[in-house]
């Protein structure tokens, strides 16, 4: 049942006009007379590799009115650099933690970047130990001051980081798993490209969903169903698969030093944040992967508030809507080495999820 509807809605998806699934930046919208609703978003660490080129990207995005830009380095220079261009958005950069509040009130999404990026060698968990405090400081700010915004959560491990902020939101009285999502959407820009280029297909027409967490094995992409169907061979998927759950490695080492994936992230990013406010301004059939909450799942709740991703924490098709996650749409169906890899990697995305959980609780 949720298998049909899944497929339905990406059909109807792929086939809907631009208004569902090219992001408002690169649609001819952007040249519409009819402005849409006011929306604000704030973006924490504005300053940062990911955090320019997102400004920029949603600062050219027509659903925007208001852009806070929020970072303890650096902002003052990029808000106002941002702010020239002629666009809708009216920018505001906000440079210290007291001035904090001020770029959360009112906002419709936070997307949140801030944090360091891994060097080679690093996992991502090896972000942790600093990512975790940003992320839970950033997380109870947006709690007090904008505590019914959706949340973006790119910073690492984003398999910790969401949990991290579903506990804070929880023990200030204000969780609701329909607005807090890990952005997960490079996997999918990256297995998009990896396809397209294997199969010699135009990219634009590829669509794949990756499903799972954002590290490794935890990551996983669902070439099944791809779309357009092509023959790949077994190896070829293997491969597809390995470079798709690589890929941020593969930028990373190709860095050397100097961080970790921030163009193409920000690209992903924009491509998510703007699917949100498209499903807060009420667009139709704006399905998109996201790590997020669902009940999903063949496991108990082995605590009563533990966080039960699909299956301890899988990335998961939604449907966004006006109050944010609209309905989970499933895993679909499965190929044999895809079960496998949903399998393997159950218990490295249930330990995450519990060391995010704990960190916030103190055990
Ligand atoms: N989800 C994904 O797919 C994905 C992809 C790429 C990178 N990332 C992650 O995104 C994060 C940022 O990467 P980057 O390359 O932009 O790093 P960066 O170091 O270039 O930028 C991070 C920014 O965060 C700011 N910052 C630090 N602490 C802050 C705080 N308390 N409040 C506000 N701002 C703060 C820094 O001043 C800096 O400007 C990393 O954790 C990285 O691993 C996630
Ligand atoms: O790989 C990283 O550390 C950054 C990010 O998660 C990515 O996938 O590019």
């Amino acid at each position: 049942m949720k298998a049909a509807m899944l497929r339905s809605a990406l059909r109807r998806r792929r086939s809907s006009s631009s208004a569902a699934s090219t992001p408002s930046c690169l649609s001819r919208r952007r040249f519409s007379s009819s402005p849409a609703p006011e929306r604000k978003v704030a973006i924490l660490g504005a300053a940062g590799g990911i955090g320019q080129p997102i400004s920029l990207l949603m600062k050219l995005n027509p659903l925007v009115s208001r852009l806070a830009l929020y970072d303890i380095a650096g902002t003052p220079g990029v808000a106002a650099d941002v702010s020239h261009v002629n666009t809708r958005a009216e920018v505001k950069g906000y440079a210290a933690e007291e001035q904090l509040g001020q770029a959360l009130e009112g906002s419709d999404l936070v997307i949140i970047p801030a944090g360091v990026p891994r060097k080679p060698g690093m996992t991502r968990d090896d972000l942790f130990k600093i990512n975790a405090g940003i992320v839970k400081s950033l997380s109870e700010a947006i709690a007090k001051y904008c505590p019914n915004a959706l949340v973006n959560m790119i910073s690492n491990p984003v398999n910790s980081t969401v949990p991290i902020a579903a506990e804070v939101f929880k023990s200030k009285g204000v969780y609701d798993e329909k607005k807090l999502f890990g952005v997960t959407t490079l996997d999918v820009v990256r297995a998009k490209t990896f396809y397209a280029g294997k199969a010699k297909v135009n990219v634009a027409d590829v669509n794949v969903p990756v499903v799972g967490g954002h590290s490794g094995i935890t990551i996983l992409p669902l070439f099944s169903q791809a779309t357009p169907k092509t023959n790949l061979s077994d190896e070829d998927i293997k491969a597809l698969t390995k470079r798709t759950q690589d890929g941020g490695t593969e930028v990373v080492e190709a860095k050397a030093g100097k961080g970790s994936a921030t163009l193409s992230m920000a690209y992903a990013g924009a491509i998510f944040a703007d699917a949100c406010l498209k499903g807060l301004n009420g667009v139709p059939d704006v399905v998109e992967c996201s790590f997020v909450q669902s009940t999903v799942t063949e496991l108990p709740f082995s605590r009563p508030s533990m966080l039960i991703f699909l299956v301890t924490g899988e990335s998961e098709h939604v449907k966004l809507g006006k109050n944010g996650v609209e309905e989970v749409l499933g895993l679909g169906p499965l190929s044999d080495y895809e079960q496998q890899g949903l399998e393997a990697l159950k218990t490295e995305l249930k330990s995450s999820i519990e060391k995010g959980v704990a960190f916030v609780r103190g055990n």
